[in-house]
């Protein structure tokens, strides 16, 4: 395809006056631009100057430069003032688009010189966002000159950006009461967590990407759930991945896809979740574990907007949002080597960095009463059941709890002291029997009551799980380093284990997934 440039420039008060003197010396900042050696397909003008006299100007400039009558055009742009950023940011915006710009084949250069600096600051901010160009500019003591800012919008500037006007939203919104209807399950009462529910909202409608930090069960893949329900994508799909649970020779092929052929096992073509994901949002969970060629595959997909499936020679164009999260110190991995710093500034168009439970008690206080009355919901109807309450004393041991686990494990400890106690009221016996801590002599699960509902399987299965994941936390998802650790041959082991005691690749119960599914009703 042959790619054509055009030359987009308002018509400014010098070029006017140079054509109008007819001097041969100053001849004007666009006259000076066409002087150079590019020729240009099309020369784009705009003016906020009578139309008749930026048309002399034209033919002037066409007489002068050698440009055919085809190839120059002129549009009228009524602007309020010529001062105005934000009428000449939407006036612009609007002819671009109305001349269905950007295209693939066409690459645009801006003129910043003729017309005022805020024309020329538009100019910058478009070239840097929706309208990528090259920019020029012209003076008479130095003539036509690139203009280079070596900085990207997207990955340099957006974050602190956002960060700034979130905390201030933040500060504003203090009892904000609107919450976008994807953030409504995020159920919180600190003002931390509000803070960051309304730094997400505002990450939610720029289409960047992003970049959630915070210890497991923290709510990562629960915010981006809720930035792609609030984003224009709402409609597409959005799809979960947890990249640590991808071995990592298939890692290329489970993202962006292969063709048939392409490797041995690789029977017939296949899509790839970038492209399954098209239109929507992929939340790449774990991205911290993905393997090195993976990481530069990432970062190409994300300056390119194209995957290229393994064993392709063509590239195919994607339009898929990146959330991606983890729980490890991802700028320690970067100043490690582990993780390549380009991407980490590359998918940090916005970061949010999830506060620990222990470090909002007002949210441990809501979630103890929301969570037991969605265990009281869901066990309604069996025969077995009885509503449960809490004394007071038994909150208190909840509330002073530091939640390792964060929210997955205040839940489940819930579901666990609920189905342990006897009693419709759910004694401090019955929470301290169900927080899980390491594997001590003398420790709760060692201690627990011989009573109607006791069974010695369930508390070995609980000492498993808690292993496992502990492993698999420490090896950051790998499963046959996670084996070595736990002292098994294989990591085949480490996977008849974790389905005997219902242990999810992430390390998630499969209770939890039931916890997600009654969150989407
Ligand atoms: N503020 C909250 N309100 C209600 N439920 C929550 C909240 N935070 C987390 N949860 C629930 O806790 C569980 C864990 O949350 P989530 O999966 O989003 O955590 P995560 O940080 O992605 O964990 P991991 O790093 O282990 O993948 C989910 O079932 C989620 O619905």
């Amino acid at each position: 395809m042959k790619r054509m440039s055009w030359l987009i420039s308002w018509v400014g008060r010098t070029d006017h006056e140079a054509a109008e003197s007819g001097a041969e010396q100053d001849i004007g900042p666009i006259a000076t631009a066409l002087a150079g050696p590019k020729r240009y397909d099309r020369i784009y003008l705009l003016t906020n100057y009578p139309f008749e006299r930026s048309r002399r100007y034209c033919h002037w400039l066409q007489k002068r430069s050698g440009y055919g009558d085809s190839s120059v055009d002129l549009f009228q742009v009524d602007l309020p003032s010529p001062i105005d950023y934000a009428a000449i940011y939407s006036e612009v915006s609007k002819n671009l688009k109305e001349a269905r710009l950007p295209r693939d084949d066409i690459d645009l250069t801006f003129h910043l010189s003729p017309g005022t600096p805020a024309m020329a600051a538009i100019w910058i901010i478009l070239a840097k966002t929706r309208f990528p160009a090259t920019l020029i500019q012209t003076s008479r003591e130095r003539g036509l000159e690139p203009v280079d800012f070596f900085f990207d919008l997207a990955s340099d500037f957006l974050p602190e950006f956002l960060q700034r006007s979130g905390d201030r939203i933040g500060r504003l919104a203090t009892g904000l009461t609107d919450t976008a209807a994807g953030f409504a399950k995020i159920l919180h009462a600190s003002d931390v967590m509000r803070r960051h529910i309304a730094l997400a909202q505002r990450i939610a409608v720029h289409e960047v990407p992003v970049l959630v930090l915070g210890e497991t069960g923290t709510g990562k893949e629960l915010f981006a759930e809720a930035i792609h329900a609030t984003s224009t994508r709402s409609d597409k799909p959005f799809l979960a991945v947890n990249c640590g649970a991808i071995a990592s020779e298939l890692a290329n092929s489970e993202l962006f896809g292969h063709k048939k052929g392409a490797f041995t096992g690789a029977t017939a073509n296949r899509a790839g979740h970038f492209r399954e994901a098209d239109g929507g949002t992929l939340f790449l969970d774990e991205v911290g574990d993905l393997p090195p060629d993976t990481q530069v595959r990432l970062l190409r997909v994300l300056q390119s907007g194209e995957v290229t499936p393994v064993g392709a020679s063509a590239p195919v164009k994607v339009n898929t949002r990146v959330i991606a999260a983890t729980h490890r110190d991802l700028p320690a991995d970067v100043a490690g080597g582990r993780f390549r710093e380009d991407l980490f500034h590359r998918l940090a168009g916005g970061i949010l960095r999830l506060p620990p439970l222990r470090e909002r008690g007002e949210d441990v206080a809501l979630l103890i009463d929301a969570f037991l009355k969605r265990i009281n919901q869901d066990a309604h109807g069996r025969p077995e059941a009885q509503e449960k309450t809490i004394s007071p004393q038994a909150r208190a041991l909840l509330l002073a709890h530091p939640w390792p686990g964060n929210v997955r494990e205040l839940y489940h400890t819930l579901v666990r002291a609920s189905i342990w106690s006897t009693t419709p009221q759910i004694q401090p016996s019955d929470v301290s029997s169900a927080v899980l801590q390491p594997f001590k002599p003398g420790a709760t699960l060692l201690d627990q009551p011989l009573v109607p509902g006791f069974s010695l399987q369930e508390v070995l299965d609980e000492v498993t799980r808690t292993y496992l994941s502990r492993a698999l936390n420490q090896a950051g998802g790998r499963k046959s380093v996670a084996a070595s650790l736990l002292g098994f041959a294989n990591y085949q082991t480490l996977d008849n284990r974790m389905r005997k005691v219902q242990l999810m690749p992430d390390g998630q119960t499969s209770e939890i997934k039931s916890i997600k599914k009654s969150d989407e009703k």
